[in-house]
């Protein structure tokens, strides 16, 4: 029996995806975590812990270096929310364009009976533009972003991107006729309207900061649905106190922002619809189905894409740093032990490698021997023995 461990609230087709081999929230040690947006970073994660899915996009709240110490995988599931954060950011470019917040909170503080007369007055205040023929940049043309991009020029907005580290399977995703930069400068010089869809990283953080902030033309109005951090919240204010930005609409609060007139946050809503949420909790659990039962990886942070049909009885699967001579140490021990591989793979992604061996016999007596021989390599961070059943 596998024991998954979830938090936060995790859609319930995602809960009822996993088979009858696996028992939710039932033990201190568990093989998996199932989480969204919870922090991980001042935890310990235990040693049983083998994979991580996180339903959803961001990874900024699971330690990954800790996790790839401790021979944890971790996942994410991409694009499964980025419908969702797309026709959020389409909201947004109305509400915006037509000053719909302020329109509405007029009307809400204007409830006399004989309302209508000051209404044809006062509506003058909150004419609109069209978003037809304006500019938008899009800074990072990943699932989301790509998704805003073409969905604007549906919208007949001209747009601009600038994503210098685009998969080619992404490329495949933006209309032709999106626009690359090749700063962000240059994206957004002429832009009317600016959002970020990038990952928090460490190169990530400030990434708008007070100069491309000052590369703006003003009165654009600037989107941050990605993270807290990767806008520089303190840019933001002096460049509205200065006139240069009309209007700032982001998830992610903090007390500095609260309450500003020209500021709107949402409580990190972008990927909370019914849909995301099923999409990312039912991805997440065939994740860790699939990494826990066959030990196959298909776009894990941590861990290179490696797949191999499991057609053999037995697998073990290690986990080790990217260094020399590890392959030629795995499979000394498993000569050792007597053993003929019927099938090996090995991948790396930066720093971190996984070796999959495939043996059609082996004597269980033995087994446990030979996983301590693995695990005492040096730079092996997790051997795992699966059973083909
Ligand atoms: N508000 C919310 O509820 C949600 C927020 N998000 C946030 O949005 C982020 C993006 O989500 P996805 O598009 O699904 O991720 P993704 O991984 O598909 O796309 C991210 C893109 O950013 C690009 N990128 C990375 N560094 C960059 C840089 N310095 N400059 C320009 N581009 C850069 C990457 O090349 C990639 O194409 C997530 O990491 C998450 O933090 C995602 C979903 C929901
Ligand atoms: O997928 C993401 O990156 C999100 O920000 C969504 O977070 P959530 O699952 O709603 O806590």
């Amino acid at each position: 029996m596998y024991q998954i461990k979830t938090y936060n609230a995790i859609a319930q087709a995602g809960l009822d995806a996993f088979t009858t081999d696996y028992q939710l929230n039932q033990s201190d040690e568990p093989d998996a975590y199932l989480i969204r947006s919870v922090d991980l970073h001042h935890q310990a994660l235990p040693k049983s812990l083998k994979v991580i899915a996180r339903a959803g996009a961001g990874v900024n709240n699971v330690p990954l270096e800790a996790a790839t110490a401790n021979g944890t995988a971790v996942f994410n599931t991409p694009g499964s929310n980025a419908n969702a954060v797309k026709e959020l950011i389409i909201a947004l470019l109305i509400i915006a364009s037509r000053n719909l917040m302020a329109a509405a909170n007029y009307s809400a503080q204007h409830t006399e009976a004989d309302v209508s007369q000051r209404t044809e007055h006062d509506k003058t205040k909150f004419n609109g533009t069209e978003l037809l023929g304006k500019t938008l940049a899009v800074i990072g043309l990943g699932h989301v972003g790509s998704l805003v991009a073409n969905a604007a020029l549906g919208l007949g907005m001209h747009v601009i991107g600038y994503d210098p580290y685009l998969s080619a399977d992404a490329a495949w995703n933006i209309a032709k006729q999106v626009q690359r930069a090749d700063s962000i400068e240059t994206a957004v010089k002429n832009a009317d309207y600016v959002t970020v869809h990038v990952p928090k990283e460490e190169d990530t953080l400030n990434l708008l900061g007070a100069p491309e902030l000052a590369a703006m033309q003003p009165q654009v109005q600037l989107f941050n649905y990605s993270r807290g951090g990767i806008v520089d919240n303190g840019a933001v204010l002096d460049a509205l106190k200065a006139g240069r930005l009309a209007h700032y609409y982001t998830d992610f609060g903090e007390p500095r922002i609260a309450n500003h007139a020209d500021i709107t946050v949402t409580p990190h809503i972008g990927g909370s619809t019914i849909e995301a949420e099923i999409n990312g909790a039912t991805q997440a659990a065939q994740t860790i189905m699939t990494y826990l039962e066959t030990g196959n990886v298909q776009y894990a942070i941590n861990l290179p894409t490696l797949n191999v049909p499991f057609n053999a009885a037995y697998r073990f699967t290690v986990i080790h740093q990217n260094v020399p001579n590890m392959v030629s140490q795995i499979t000394q021990k498993l000569a050792a032990a007597g053993l003929n591989i019927a099938t090996m793979a090995n991948a790396a992604k930066k720093q971190t490698a996984y070796t999959i061996i495939d043996v059609d016999d082996l004597d269980h007596e033995s087994s446990q021997q030979l996983i301590d021989a693995l695990n005492k390599i040096p730079a092996v961070n997790r051997v795992r023995l699966l059973i083909n059943h």
